[in-house]
């Protein structure tokens, strides 16, 4: 059964985003909604075919990724009458480009076939334009579907204004082929992996696009801020390799005009962007600074204009703003190591007052990196004070739990350390414990994992433990 998006499983309701609405009224009709159609397939091409945006620098010529239907994995012909319709928009689905089919390099993988057979469709969430799904490969692997949401805000208001349901499709359907083609072209480890596409038949319209992505979970702020530091500060570096990226990408600089939580995932605490659809790679052409204005709700800033004509850094000191204002402010500073406070606290204030650009953010969050993997951090630490711990190799403490914050288990408390030291420091520091056992488990900076206990009355053997219990006291 082809998987039909809007169709099923059933959903919750869902908000209208910021998008842009599709038209600026009902200017001309069906000729206008050509017109958009064609905008946005020439944005596309854009994307597909070309180097740096005007303004965006050298030049670079890429192969065109396989675009359309005839790339690996597609199963079905063109079919027969697929020619631009007699409105003059171009024809649905786009012609394949010069490097698709066999063309050399990592590209997408899976096609239709793998759609055939998926298991366990889930709806995963919406947003203006396109629905996402969860499903199972026949090999047992989860990924994402995403394809234009049938219901969504984005093609009911267009069929309200141009009541052309195919049309609109189609208009939708080229913000999906964009993210597609930025997806495969904007390729880094914190850019949702492409792994294929399908052009199928859904409802009573022909060569739906469906695009097959890596499955991650929807950035939530609140779990966020619930989580240790060490993940807060990932999800925060993470951010500056992408925008570090976007900024040196081959398409020139990007940015990401709609910039929220949202447009983001988590996929092993790595965060990635997966809504590319309203990312522009254009910068702005300017007279004068004046035309240089970045607004933002709570301030603007002026940048200048550059001799050749363009507003300098703009898409990429957007981007950095919208860091600051939605991640770093949030998620840096808070319960950081206190050695690491004035270097966080510098970073928060440049991206905020916009006085770095992305090269210098991401070398200081690099840098904090290093202090804190290094565990140059812990230099005042109180070695002095410390009491005995009698050292018990190859055993646990089962129960004798307690709970702290922000704890990597529920129930008890599971901090990561760097060396015995500071599993010393944190027990001195906690007034339950006594006893705490380190573990074989590494964070993503290679730190070990530790659980902190009440007491020691009852020890049992394990292999991949060792504890460690207050001799006195
Ligand atoms: N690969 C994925 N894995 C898990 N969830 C995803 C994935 N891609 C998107 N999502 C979720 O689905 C929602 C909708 O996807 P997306 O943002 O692409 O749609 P949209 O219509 O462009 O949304 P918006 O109106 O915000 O622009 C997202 O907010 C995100 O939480």
């Amino acid at each position: 059964v082809l998987f039909a998006p809007g169709s099923e499983p059933p959903r919750p309701g869902q908000s209208p985003g910021p998008s842009p609405a599709p038209g600026p009224g009902r200017r001309g009709g069906r000729g206008e909604l050509a017109r958009q159609i064609r905008a946005r397939y020439e944005e596309v091409q854009r994307y597909s075919r070309g180097g740096p945006a005007p303004g965006a620098g050298r030049p670079e010529r890429r192969r065109l990724m396989d675009l359309a239907r005839g790339g690996p994995g597609l199963q079905r012909p063109r079919p027969p009458g697929a020619r631009p319709p007699p409105d003059g928009s171009p024809s649905w689905p786009p012609a394949p480009g010069p490097g698709s089919p066999g063309s050399p390099g990592p590209g997408p993988r899976l096609g239709c076939a793998a759609l055939r057979n998926v298991s366990g469709a889930q709806y995963v969430g919406s947003g203006y334009t396109k629905a996402v799904y969860r499903v199972r490969l026949p090999g047992g692997a989860a990924v994402a579907l995403k394809a234009v949401d049938f219901s969504g805000h984005d093609l009911g208001s267009c069929v309200r204004e141009f009541g052309a349901r195919r049309g609109c499709y189609r208009l939708a359907a080229h913000k999906l082929l964009k993210e597609m083609v930025l997806l495969e072209r904007l390729r880094h480890p914190n850019v949702l992996q492409l792994y294929g596409y399908c052009y199928q038949d859904s409802e009573d319209i022909p060569d739906t696009l469906t695009t097959i992505t890596e499955l991650g979970a929807p950035v939530e702020m609140i779990q966020l801020l619930q989580t240790s530091w060490e993940d807060r500060f990932r999800i925060c570096l993470s951010l500056g390799r992408l925008l570090h990226h976007l900024a040196h990408s081959p398409l020139g600089s990007v940015t990401l005009l709609d910039f929220r939580p949202r447009q983001f995932v988590l996929v092993d605490g790595e965060l990635k962007v997966t809504d590319l659809d309203d990312a522009r790679v254009e910068e702005t052409p300017c007279a004068s600074s004046a035309n240089c204005v970045l607004e933002f709700p709570a301030r603007n800033f002026t940048l200048p204009c550059s001799a050749q004509g363009w507003c300098e850094g703009m898409n990429e000191k957007r981007n950095l703003y919208n860091a600051y204002r939605f991640f770093f402010t949030y998620l840096l500073p808070h319960s950081a190591p206190p050695s690491l406070r004035p270097l966080l606290d510098s970073i928060v204030n440049a991206t905020g007052e916009l006085t770095w650009g992305v090269d210098e953010t991401l070398a200081q969050l690099e840098k904090v990196l290093h202090l804190y993997r290094s565990g140059q951090y812990l230099q005042n630490s109180t070695a002095d004070s410390r009491a005995e711990y009698q050292r018990l190799p190859d055993s646990t403490i089962p129960q004798e739990d307690y709970r702290c914050w922000p704890s990597y288990h529920h129930g008890s408390c599971l901090l990561s350390v760097f060396n015995l030291a500071e599993a010393v420091d944190v027990c001195e520091s906690h007034a339950q414990c006594r006893a705490f056992v380190v573990t074989n488990q590494t964070t993503w900076t290679g730190r070990q994992l530790v659980f902190f206990k009440t007491g020691w009355s009852h020890v049992v053997p394990d292999r991949n433990k060792t504890t460690y219990v207050k001799a006195s006291g």
